[in-house]
């Protein structure tokens, strides 16, 4: 499978009350990844909440990561995505098996990119690119950053921080292969413009190289 589109990131907060609406309207205008974030500790909540999610995503035949966790992806049958600082990828990938997907956080440096390639990751992700209201604090990435990374990887590359339809094109033109938005899809007012933004991401990406 081609890892290339639209990787949209649930954000509790953000989707308080509206929840599978949401995620199901941006399924219905395409999502090759789709990541459930939650910082929170209730693991019964999270249980529950990745099942659900795992059900809408396989009805739409969407690939569903889990965010730092790596027992509840292998619970599940999904993928993970680690940061620097949520355990190895190795055993993650012993864990999970050679087909699923595994992503990693690589900031803005190539370096760890290339050791994460090295330990099986599916893809790597810089950022941030722009500001994040959902993440202010992350490190920055540059775009020069981002066109010397896809000469050197040859895996698929996932751009994160602060993305939206208005600053994405570049992003696109340097090398990103996977669009990671929370804010810039789910920040919608209405599941119909969830779903708009979703298609719009998409074709940023279907009419480049
Ligand atoms: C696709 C993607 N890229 C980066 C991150 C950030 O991961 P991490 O640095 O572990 O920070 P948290 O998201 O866990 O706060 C991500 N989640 N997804
Ligand atoms: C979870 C996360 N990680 C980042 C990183 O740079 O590693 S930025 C980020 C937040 C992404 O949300 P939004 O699209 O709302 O900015
Ligand atoms: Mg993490």
């Amino acid at each position: 499978m081609k890892l290339r589109g639209l990787y949209a990131i649930t954000d509790s907060q953000l989707l308080a009350g509206k929840f599978l609406t949401y995620v199901e309207a941006a399924l219905d205008g395409g999502v090759t990844l789709l990541q459930y974030r939650d910082k929170s500790s209730d693991e019964a909540r999270r249980l529950r909440e990745a099942e659900k999610l795992h059900e809408l995503c396989s009805r739409y035949k969407t690939r569903l990561i889990i965010n730092d966790d790596a027992e509840l992806a292998a619970r599940l049958g999904v993928g993970v995505h680690l940061g620097q600082t949520d355990g190895p990828l190795t055993p993650a990938r012993a864990l999970l098996g050679s087909k699923a997907i595994i992503g990693a956080t690589c900031h803005d440096q190539i370096e760890l990119a290339e050791q994460a390639a090295r330990e099986g990751a599916s893809y790597v992700a810089f950022g941030r690119f722009f500001n994040s209201t959902t993440k202010p604090g992350a490190p920055a990435a540059t775009l020069e950053m981002l066109a010397q990374a896809r000469t050197r990887l040859q895996l698929p590359i996932c751009v994160i921080g602060g993305v939206t339809l208005d600053n994405a094109e570049p992003l696109v033109a340097h090398g990103a292969d996977l669009l990671a938005v929370v804010h810039g899809l789910f920040g919608a007012d209405s599941t119909q413009d969830v779903t708009r933004r979703a298609r719009a991401f998409n074709d940023l990406l279907k009419y480049s190289a």
